[in-house]
């Protein structure tokens, strides 16, 4: 750059001193409600606007009205960019099981290394080569500087390869341009061409490959795009591709430095600009430094970009590579076929992890660890009711479950679509309501719980939650349940999968009055009543303290309840039965039973309405056993 030019940084300090951010004192303040916002120390007038540094204005842009409808063409740079921002860079065993991932999941063109770097990339890709690993419907990438020495090495690297595709590319930005390389335009430019000329040239030497070519203006977003199709349009002069054998013109975001809308803006130009424009496939490399790489290609590839470059689960230099297993999601989710496997994010995941060493974080998106997880209680609510008119809606279709319409509050997407399961949907804290340990009762205990006993166990549940401070596990749940409710139950009985009152849980204290040890129900003479007549322990009011006696008692009533509840009256308890469900918790012949009453026990002014849950292979005698249940309640 010749001393008269004026440098980078001059323009920039004038840019920030006449307010170079686009920080307007002047705009009336934002509407608030309290106190306002106060000047920060923060160094903001350090720092250009992006219409400051790179002046650029498209109101021809069409990209806002369009939707997105198919998926783009797809490259995987892991091997490349994800590797070169890896504390340890993957040896040949680590990227060999990459490279099989991504095969395995469809990817046609994948990056497999900067071979004049390092051996392990120009070994890697040796290896891939000679022992035919690469099937016949992918081609790999290779990268390299537009230096001759490095240009010259990756073609050698390349010989017996089937195809592939030579990615060249030098930085074109402002401050690039100054900085790194000291060129002004033209010079910038005829790196870029000289680099395509050798190519070219060396195409000689690469017989029997079929050979394609990707050239990237490094730092696109940092660059005029008027310049950056001068320069691509000079490449593209130079390799000729024709639309039967096209090349790859690759837009970087090297660095993310404006919002999605301006880079759609910027890609939208130049892909109106590219000559011969059917000869070029329009690339996007996006990078997450503002952390809406995903946002930004989607809107970019609305402007025209007919292929996406990234990294699973969003590795790669700095802030990552935009998230190809995040965007292809997006596509699937929008109801358009990615073309890429994402049956198996976990494995998926475990495989990433494995490789790249870095562990993601348990929000991200579609594979982090709580990202098909609520623990707030209306998320709950709306989730469960959201999974239960979702399986009547299919019912009614006779519509299988797993492919009928996807539409539940909170959850974009089916976890099993992806290889993850509802297990951890619903989990319980201080922040959840009834919803959510209702939700586990049901799923994991096939206890559906009315909904005023939710409300009256939710109570317990959230006592436990505000003191232990901590998640309330399932099993939590359930031991709660189980001592709230079924404290007296000893026989260990299972029913798909549940074990009612597990003798062996010694955590759990036996507590209540009364246990139903055995009934037999007859027609009274007439057939009308119903005799009923049962042996019940008696703990006495002071359980442990009181003497155990059994005693046999008899009642007449309308039906097994009626009679039971005159039976009762033996003990000196009046209690009278206010609501009543029951469901079957299983089919077959072990099948269990589940019942639930409401009863108001006591008399006149000295009466409690409470709850009681048993649960027996007969539904009379879990009705009964429920109904011991509510009456030891109301005198804990
Ligand atoms: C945005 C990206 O991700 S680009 C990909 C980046 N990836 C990597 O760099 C990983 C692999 N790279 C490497 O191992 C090394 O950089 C090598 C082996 C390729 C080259 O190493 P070195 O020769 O030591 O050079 P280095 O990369 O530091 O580059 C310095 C020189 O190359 C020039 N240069 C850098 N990039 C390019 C380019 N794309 N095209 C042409 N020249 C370039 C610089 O201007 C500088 O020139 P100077 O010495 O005249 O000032
Ligand atoms: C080499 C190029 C495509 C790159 O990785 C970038 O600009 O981020
Ligand atoms: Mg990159």
């Amino acid at each position: 750059m010749g001393q008269d030019q004026s440098s980078v940084f001059d323009l920039a300090a004038v840019a920030a001193a006449s307010n170079g951010g686009n920080n307007d004192p002047l705009l009336p303040p934002a509407r608030y409600i309290g106190a306002p916002q106060k000047p920060s120390k923060m160094p903001y007038n350090k720092y250009v606007a992006y219409d400051k540094q790179v002046p650029f204005d498209f109101p021809e842009r069409t990209w806002p009205g369009k939707r997105l409808q198919r998926a783009p063409r797809w490259c995987s740079v892991d091997l490349r960019d994800g590797n070169q921002a890896l504390v340890n860079p993957m040896d040949s065993e680590r990227k060999l099981r990459f490279w099989n991932l991504l095969v395995s999941m469809g990817f046609k063109e994948i990056e497999v290394g900067f071979p004049s770097a390092s051996e392990t990339d120009y070994d890697f890709i040796r290896m891939l080569i000679e022992r035919e690993l690469i099937p016949d419907d992918v081609t790999i990438v290779v990268l390299t500087q537009a230096r001759e020495h490095l240009i010259r090495k990756t073609y050698e690297c390349l010989k017996g390869a089937k195809r592939a595709i030579v990615h060249f590319y030098n930085s074109v930005s402002v401050l690039q341009r100054e900085v790194v390389f000291r060129k002004d335009k033209a010079g910038i430019k005829k790196l870029a061409t000289d680099a395509a000329a050798l190519c070219k040239e060396l195409e000689g030497e690469a017989k029997g490959i079929d050979l394609y070519y990707e050239y990237s203006p490094e730092s696109f977003t940092g660059t005029e795009p008027e310049y950056a199709v001068e320069v691509c349009n000079a490449v593209i002069d130079v390799i000729k591709p024709t639309p039967e054998h096209p090349m790859i013109i690759n837009l970087p975001a090297t660095v993310e430095m404006t919002t999605p809308n301006v880079f759609a803006d910027e890609v939208e130009y130049v892909s109106n600009h590219l000559v011969p424009r059917d000869a070029v496939v329009l690339s996007l490399h996006p990078h997450n430094d503002e952390g809406m790489g995903v946002a930004a290609t989607e809107l970019a590839v609305l402007a025209g970009a007919d292929r996406v470059e990234g990294c699973l689960l969003g590795n790669g230099e700095r802030t990552g590579n935009v998230d190809l297993v995040t965007l292809g999601l997006n596509f699937l989710t929008q109801g358009i076929d990615p073309q890429i496997d994402y049956s198996n994010v976990p494995e998926i995941r475990k495989t990433v992890e494995y490789c790249n060493q870095i562990k993601i974080s348990e929000r991200h998106p579609y594979a982090g660890n709580f990202v098909f997880t609520a623990f707030s209680g209306s998320h709950q609510d709306a989730i469960k009711k959201g999974l239960e008119a979702r399986q009547v809606a299919a019912d009614r279709a006779g519509a299988d479950l797993d492919s009928f319409v996807w539409l539940v509050p909170y959850l974009p997407i089916d976890p099993k679509d992806i290889g993850r399961s509802y297990e951890a949907i619903i989990r319980v804290n201080s922040q959840s309501g009834k919803g959510g340990m209702a939700y586990l009762l049901k799923t994991n205990h096939n206890l559906d719980l009315p909904k005023r006993l939710q409300v009256e166990f939710e109570k317990v549940v959230q006592n436990y939650a505000d003191e232990t401070k901590k998640e309330v596990k399932d099993e939590d749940i359930w031991r709660l349940f189980k001592d709230e409710y079924l404290p007296v139950e000893e026989s260990g009985a299972t029913a798909a999968g549940v074990v009612v009152g597990d003798s062996k849980d010694e955590t759990l204290e036996q507590w209540g009055r009364l246990k139903l040890l055995k009934v037999s129900v007859s027609s009274g003479e007439d057939g009308s009543d119903t005799v009923l007549k049962a042996r019940i322990l008696d703990r006495g009011v002071n359980v442990g303290v009181d003497e155990p006696v059994e005693r046999e008692v008899s009642g007449i009533g309308n039906g097994p309840i009626a009679a039971f509840l005159n039976a009762v009256s033996n003990f000196g308890i009046e209690a009278s039965v206010m609501d009543y469900v029951e469901h079957t918790m299983s089919v077959g012949t072990d099948a269990m039973a589940a019942s639930y009453v409401e009863c108001q026990i006591g008399e006149e002014d000295n009466t409690s309405i409470v709850w009681g849950v048993g649960i027996d292979t007969s539904i009379v005698t879990s009705s009964l056993k429920a109904i011991i249940s509510a009456i030891n309640r109301s005198e804990r």
